[in-house]
């Protein structure tokens, strides 16, 4: 049982309530008192409005549920069906056209493009990480990766491999020849880089040439005869050539070029949702600690690799001296966003004045308020947003009245903590059903402070999937990217966040690449986001954000948005078919390989997240590609299968025992982990018995989150492991 401290009515755990007072609260200004008085209003405010929100999920749900039992099997009437979605409020009537009026916006979510790295907030090696993200090494990326094949002697040997660094080298060239050209000449012909007369001059085996557009060198640093870094501009994105004769990949190269680095993760998620496993208050704090420190910039983390430890902490900003001879400064860290938990889940970090566990994002919105607090005044003000925003990205809400309620609830946190109104910004996940469906009106609750829409397509399938559980069998998983909600969904999420007034002002942006170490294929496929005119979309590691922000080059995306803005290029019924399969076309094999698949990821990722509260794993796919799992994927598997199970397309028996052949295969793929523990052949762990419940049970879990059975099951290990502490 926890020990808690009670004040103003709350209950709060005593872990939570000593970060508070001995961590989080000086230097802000704000008083104990003052600070747990105005918590305790906020959370007698708030939580029955959150309840009352969860109540009306599940009544439309038991609604839809009703209609696809009375509809029975076959095709829906897509007229019948719209019809019945507005006489019970799932579908709204959109507001009259509106133009977003959000201010204060920093220029990395207003005016620039760029890759948009998510990383879970409890891992402070990966967090830090992650912040200092905002400039990555091409060489590194191109070398590290299957971007430079391994064919013809270019493998990723142990040592440095020449021929590889060739191709690497010769890849980066091309790379600056086709964003920052030199005028007659290529990159790769450069002898020697040098500013005159504030300009850049290559000399090459052409002679002495400069840039195609001169107004593309922003700055250098060093001596302009022998600069060691040389800034150029492009889509307003910096990149940075740095040379060094005496470095050993500079001593062989021509120009003396040792790296070319870009600016890369622009914004980085800090993620408290579904990347992360938080189930109690030592869990919690922990998540808030980490953010106060990143806003305080005193995040550290010690890493140890090859033999040695070093302490990671944050970078400072990079300073330069301009063409015109001035410094020029630019941030040397991603803009931090932080995302907070949805309306579903309660803590008992805090218990109310009866005892109740109180509404999770209450807590979210006031502990990692209070952290920003400490980057809007005293000491360390500025250091994330120089425009004086927070940014707060709220997953899984369900249509404008969820929305609405978010931003209340923001209004009144910032009262709490003393900020300016509208301080709080907020970024909405259009990744739930009825709030695609509803997109405008839910952007029109929040047209004061919304700085981004984003297709979060993971949760969306799923919730796909839950909602429409009893109208038929499902595609298959790997189909479901070529069905027309999807793409209805994509394209309406652009074309609305365009109508009300995004561009220049708000992120519009795109889906998670899961694939982590299939780098090739991203450099070759995401590029597509740009061109959806999407500002920003995420990348699951910071290799992945250098790369991704090769694409931001290739595309302007200011540009995109314009030759777009021109209309909806997708219709309401699209958005609205569900994408029900064929099972004719589905055979034994078919049917087996897409269970197991399922049952693999499902296993694989929910075994590391109860048995070691890791909350996003790489997981192999049957296939032996390895995928980003988290809650949204798991999510989806998990409904599938029970969607499957439901339909008859699969049986009971079918499950338990592709659930005990995948867990042995699983229990294989983390041989190497000496902390973990088996599933098979007892087939009892809290891990396996949360993987079956979450396949067996999903039909009947809120909108198909798996939170609910996550938590419980890992509060369970918690407690057998003797890992709860006081605060729990
Ligand atoms: C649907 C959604 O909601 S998507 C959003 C949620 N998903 C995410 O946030 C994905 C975040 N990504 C990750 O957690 C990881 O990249 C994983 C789990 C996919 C892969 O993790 P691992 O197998 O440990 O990665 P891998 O071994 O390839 O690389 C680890 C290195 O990369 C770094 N790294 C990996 N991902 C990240 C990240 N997102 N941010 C910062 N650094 C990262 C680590 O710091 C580590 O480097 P270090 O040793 O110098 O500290
Ligand atoms: O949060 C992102 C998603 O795809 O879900
Ligand atoms: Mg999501």
């Amino acid at each position: 049982m926890a020990d808690r401290i009670t004040i103003h009515g709350l209950q709060v755990a005593e872990a939570l309530h000593a970060f508070v007072r001995d961590e989080a609260l000086p230097g802000t200004g704000l008083e104990q008192d003052a600070f747990w008085s105005g918590a305790a209003s906020l959370i007698e405010e708030f939580s029955p409005k959150v309840q009352e929100l969860l109540q009306v999920r599940d009544r439309m749900q038991e609604q839809i549920d009703g209609f696809h039992r009375s509809a029975g099997a076959g095709p829906v009437d897509q007229e019948a069906y719209e019809e019945f979605l507005r006489s019970i409020g799932y579908l709204v009537d959109e507001p009259e056209d509106f133009t977003i009026s959000t201010d204060r916006v920093d220029p990395e979510i207003a005016t620039v493009s760029g890759p948009q790295l998510v990383v879970p907030l409890l891992n402070a090696r990966f967090a830090a990480n992650a912040a200092n993200a905002r400039w990555g090494s091409l060489y590194d990326a191109f070398y590290g990766t299957d971007v430079i094949d391994e064919a013809e002697g270019r493998e990723r040997t142990s040592g440095y491999n020449p021929a590889r660094g060739e191709a690497v080298i010769a890849r980066a060239r091309a790379f600056l020849d086709e964003t920052v050209p030199l005028a007659g000449a290529s990159h790769a012909e450069a002898t020697a880089y040098r500013i005159e007369d504030g300009a850049l001059v290559a000399e090459s085996s052409r002679g002495a040439v400069g840039l195609a557009d001169p107004s593309q060198l922003a700055g250098y640093r060093g001596e302009p005869g022998a600069p060691e870094a040389i800034l150029l501009a492009h889509h307003g994105l910096h990149l940075e050539i740095q040379i060094d004769r005496t470095h050993p990949i500079g001593s062989t190269d021509a120009a003396g070029v040792k790296d070319v680095v870009l600016e890369a993760a622009l914004t980085t998620i800090m993620d408290l949702e579904d990347s992360v496993a938080a189930v109690d208050a030592e869990d919690k704090v922990s998540g808030y600690r980490n953010w106060l420190k990143l806003m305080q910039g005193t995040l550290t983390a010690d890493v140890t690799k090859g033999g040695k430890t070093f302490s990671r902490s944050l970078n400072a900003d990079r300073v330069y001296t301009a063409p015109d001879g001035s410094e020029l400064t630019l941030p040397g860290r991603s803009l931090l966003l932080i995302r907070q938990v949805g309306h579903l889940m309660t803590s008992d970090a805090v218990l109310d004045s009866e005892g109740n566990r109180v509404p999770e994002e209450i807590l979210d919105a006031l502990f990692t308020g209070l952290g920003s607090v400490h980057d809007l005044r005293g000491p360390h003000a500025g250091g994330n947003s120089r425009a004086g925003s927070v940014y707060i990205v709220k997953p899984k809400m369900h249509g404008p009245a969820e929305v609405a309620v978010a931003c209340a609830l923001l209004a009144g946190a910032e009262s709490v903590l003393g900020l300016e109104p509208l301080t709080l910004k907020i970024g909405i996940m259009d990744e739930e059903r009825r709030t695609s469906a509803n997109l405008k009106a839910c952007i029109f609750e929040a047209r004061e402070r919304v700085v981004f829409i984003n297709t979060g397509f993971l949760d969306r399938t799923g919730d796909e999937i839950h909602t429409s559980m009893l109208a038929g069998p499902m595609v298959r998983k790997a189909d479901m990217r070529s069905t027309s909600w999807i793409k209805a969904y994509e394209d309406s999420n652009v074309d609305i966040g365009l109508e009300c007034g995004f561009r220049g002002r708000a992120q519009i942006g795109k889906g998670m690449w899961a694939a982590p170490d299939n780098l090739a294929d991203m450099l070759e496929q995401k590029v597509a986001h740009p061109l959806a005119g999407a500002n920003c979309a995420w990348v699951p590691s910071p290799t992945a954000a250098t790369l991704h922000a090769i694409h931001y080059h290739q595309v302007d995306v200011d540009a995109r948005q314009a030759e777009l803005g021109a209309g909806r290029r997708s219709t309401l019924r699209q958005l609205l078919t569900i994408p029900l399969g064929d099972p004719a076309g589905w055979d034994e094999d078919a049917r087996r390989n897409e269970l197991d698949n399922n049952i693999q990821s499902t296993l694989g990722y929910v075994v590391r997240w109860v048995s070691a509260g890791v909350g996003c794993s790489k997981v192999p796919d049957i296939g032996g590609t390895p995928l980003m799992e988290d809650r949204a994927t798991c999510r989806i598997s998990s409904q599938h299968i029970s969607n499957w199970l439901l339909h008859g397309i699969i049986t009971r028996e079918q499950v338990e025992d592709s659930l005990r052949r995948m867990a042995a295969v699983v229990d294989e793929q983390n041989a190497g982990d000496p902390d973990y523990a088996p599933m098979a052949p007892s087939f009892d762990s809290e891990a396996f018995l949360a993987a079956r419940e979450l396949v067996l049970e999903g039909a009947s879990q809120p909108s198909g989150y798996t939170e609910p059975i996550l938590h419980r099951r890992r509060e369970a290990q918690k407690e057998a492991a003797g890992l709860v502490g006081s605060a729990s």
